[in-house]
């Protein structure tokens, strides 16, 4: 609560892209004119590739685990160093900048969200930053996928059942669930993954697939057949909702008692997005009294989320840890493209995925 709370966010202007580019080229690093190598450090244990190819241009440093790298010790560690490979559970503000001083030329992250950097002092301070969309937008949308039919088909309740004798015979109307066909899948946030999460549930057959997005995405749209609505149509005539937009001042908290009490009584409500996007009170009151039939959650707030949250009482609830990515090969992916970020940012050159917040 107290880290989503303290975020910070940046809308970025033009102007203020140009002065990164400016301050940055004071910051690149001399790798021909320089003995040593320069300096990573790397929040967290990752992938041998990954490693391989920082260690071929740069002294690594990283924290072993367990777990994401103390706050203590990511400020002992991150003086001196040019570039900091970093995770979506470390929080990057100016303490933690401060302590890097102006060493640090760039901040890759391994992920897509970014709304534990601190954009507006990073870009300040004239740092690059760097993430990794794309790699991940597969695998997202396939695992907002399993969490839609894990909740709305009731995967989890009826393993429980079969576990534990509550499964007594095949009967004709226990465990049932809503399903696609028919019916009108809404979603909010219709970038890469958003679109992604349309394509693949679209092969259920759903009646219509309607989206909420600040721009038009009229060339995707019209690939998928969506269509684009504002937010309480979406509300209001979706009977399937899944969440994938970013964390922004705009977005936070955007699912609110009000937008429950739009959604249908049989709205199965998905988020694989962030969980500051949802007030948790009013979805726990939601499901409760059954305003909307069920919610599949891969993030929350706080993460993890406490073991005697309310939430976890709820039968019509399914909670996984934030694995939207978490496939072997896209985990790889995101490793590598933090890796040859850095040593791009670090030679001077065009990052493979730069990281420029949208105006
Ligand atoms: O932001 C991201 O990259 C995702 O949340 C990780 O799965």
């Amino acid at each position: 609560m107290a880290f989503q709370s303290s975020l910070t966010f940046y809308r970025c202007s033009a102007t203020c892209k140009a002065l990164v580019r400016l301050n940055f080229s004071e910051r690149v690093f001399k790798f021909s004119t320089k003995m040593s190598k320069p300096s990573v450090y790397i929040t967290r244990t990752v992938n041998e590739a990954a490693l391989d190819l920082l260690r071929q241009h740069c002294e690594v440093t990283s924290w072993a685990g367990p777990g994401p790298v103390p706050r203590d010790e990511l400020l002992r560690n991150i003086e001196n160093k040019a570039a900091l490979f970093c995770m979506l559970t470390d929080k990057i503000d100016s303490t933690i900048l401060d302590k890097a001083g102006n060493t640090l030329k760039v901040i890759a992250t391994m992920s897509v969200g970014y709304d534990h950097l601190d954009v507006k002092e990073i870009i300040k301070r004239g740092i690059k930053m760097a993430y990794t969309p794309d790699t991940l937008t597969e695998a997202t949308a396939e695992l907002a996928v399993a969490l839609l039919l894990a909740t709305s088909r009731r995967l989890l309740e009826a393993n429980e059942e079969a576990r534990t004798g509550g499964w007594k015979a095949w009967s004709p109307f226990w465990m049932c669930g809503p399903g696609l066909r028919g019916s009108t899948v809404g979603i909010v946030g219709f970038g890469r993954i958003g679109q992604e999460i349309a394509r693949k549930l679209k092969s259920f057959n759903p009646k219509r697939i309607i989206y909420y997005n600040r721009s038009e995405k009229s060339k995707a749209a019209r690939e998928i057949g969506a269509n684009r609505v504002d937010f309480d149509s979406l509300l209001a005539e979706s009977d399937f909702i899944s969440v994938s937009a970013a964390l922004t001042p705009e977005t936070e908290r955007m699912f609110g008692e009000e937008a429950f009490r739009k959604m249908k009584p049989n709205a199965v409500f998905v988020n694989t997005s962030r969980g500051g996007l949802v007030d948790q009170d009013a979805l726990f009151r939601a499901l409760e009294n059954k305003t909307i039939w069920g919610a599949g959650l891969d993030v929350m707030t706080p993460e993890p989320l406490p073991l005697d949250h309310p939430l976890f009482k709820l039968k019509n609830c399914v909670i996984i840890p934030h694995i939207g990515s978490a496939t072997i090969e896209t985990r790889n992916e995101m490793g590598l493209l933090c890796a040859q970020n850095i040593i791009a940012a670090l030679k001077g050159q065009n990052m493979p995925s730069e990281l420029l917040p949208p105006l």
